[in-house]
């Protein structure tokens, strides 16, 4: 296929309306909205969609991703780069040296019984998280990976990057959870505040991002927004709209509950409303976005009702902001439309237009019947009501004036 680059765009454009059709499987539009050519970076490697492929619960997940991304011809457009693994002093600045250690004794465990259980349960390992051979190894690459990524937006090397790999928003500081065994996310916020200073954090997974909260829930330096299902019984639990951070982070924490059913439409003005009055008030230097996607119609977790529209507008909104930006991945238990949706916002970073069809590669048939690109809401119904969303906007809004009024008296902790 032609290597189509945005200053080619136009030409090969014309030449396609006058039919001279090269054989690229994604066109370029200039129609689509381009964020002025940012320099993308996708960390990726062998060895790393390797190790994720044997992660417990997402097992091959990693391979159908890159393999969608790369037969969209999608590398073209950004810049590969090969990550590190995570040493274990960059694990330590987050997780407790008991837990690490834990973790490096059942990495080389190969059958469970010998794992003494309640030192397992102390540490979060359970159903949820299993005791997997190599674990620790494969959570300090991927975290290793979500690092190499932060250090590529602190020396400038790219405007975004992406690590689909990353995104294990449940980990506590000396427990797992959720099956997230090392937080990989705040591992790289650790690493952006040594370049900036006000960092906001966008969780979009179906699930509250309780770990990064918790990990920044009494600092300013870090904003965390999560839009994510509040209901009985649902997991982890945490999130309520009252949940607005301690102490000196006191308003730094935002949570958007949200019911089951929820729609593109109405999910996006949500995220737009509270992300702009946010941004507009604390004045980010950076953002860190996790795209979890089994908020998607379809996903098994069978709760919410979108699509890849409203996660593409999501990321349109973030990139429009021209700040460093950390775009990680997370749930989704449908690899297929976990899949289709990472490749959409992979092409949202680039400025690239997709096609309507799925084209042939190694995990073809995984995307039947349709074989389609876009993924089809569902009719689940929707128990979000319009005023009830309006009226958890405003108070958020609210806050932000609380926020700016904060920030006013606050210089001390604001200096940029
Ligand atoms: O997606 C998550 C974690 C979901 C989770 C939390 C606690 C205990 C178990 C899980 N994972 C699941 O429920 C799960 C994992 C893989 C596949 C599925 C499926 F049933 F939806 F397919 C469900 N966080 O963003
Ligand atoms: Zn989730």
């Amino acid at each position: 296929s032609v290597d189509v680059k945005g200053d080619c765009a136009k030409k090969l454009w014309d030449q396609q309306k006058k039919g001279v059709d090269y054989n690229v499987y994604s066109r370029v539009d200039p129609e689509v909205k381009n964020h002025g050519e940012l320099r993308v970076g996708y960390v990726y490697s062998k060895e790393l969609i390797d190790a994720c492929n044997d992660l417990p619960r997402i097992a091959g997940r990693a391979g159908v991703v890159h393999s969608l991304i790369e037969t969209l011809g999608l590398l073209a457009d950004v810049i590969t780069i090969s990550p590190r693994k995570g040493k274990e002093e960059e694990i330590q600045r987050f997780h407790s040296t008991d837990f690490i250690e834990f973790l490096h004794r059942i990495n080389s465990v190969s059958d469970e019984e010998k794992v003494n259980t309640e030192e397992a349960e102390l540490y979060g390992l359970s159903y949820d998280c299993p005791v997997q051979e190599g674990i620790y190894d494969c959570a300090a690459l991927v975290a290793g990976a979500t690092l190499t990524a932060a250090e590529a937006l602190c020396e400038g090397i790219c405007d975004v990057a992406i690590n689909w790999c990353g995104g294990w928003h449940h980990a506590q500081r000396s427990s797992a959870s959720g099956f997230c065994y090392i937080n990989d996310i705040v591992l790289g916020i650790l690493k952006l505040r040594e370049t900036f200073s006000r960092i906001v954090y966008v969780d979009l997974d179906l699930h509250h991002g309780d770990g990064v909260e918790d990990a920044f829930s009494t600092t300013p330096h870090v904003l965390t927004l999560s839009l994510h299902k509040y209901s009985p019984g649902f997991f982890p639990g945490t999130g309520a709209a009252s949940d607005v951070g301690l102490r000196r982070g006191k308003f730094y924490s935002v949570n958007i509950p949200l019911m089951d059913g929820i729609r593109d439409a109405q999910y996006y003005a949500v995220f737009k409303r509270v992300m702009s009055s946010v941004c507009t008030v604390y004045q980010p230097q950076a953002i860190v976005c996790q795209c979890g996607a089994d908020g998607l119609a379809g996903d098994p977790m069978g709760a919410f009702n979108l699509t890849e529209v409203s996660y593409s507008d999501c990321l349109h909104h973030i990139l429009d902001l021209k700040l460093p930006t950390l775009v990680l991945g997370g749930g989704g238990y449908s690899y297929s439309n976990t899949a289709r949706c990472w490749a959409h916002l992979t092409a949202v970073a680039v400025g690239r237009k997709l096609p309507q069809e799925v084209p042939d590669h190694r995990y073809y048939m995984d995307y039947s019947p349709d074989f389609e690109m876009n993924i089809q809401a569902g009719n689940r119904p929707d128990l979000n009501k319009d005023e009830e969303l309006m009226d958890i906007c405003s108070r958020v809004a609210g806050d932000s004036e609380l926020l700016s009024h904060l920030l006013k008296n606050d210089a001390v902790h604001m200096v940029s």
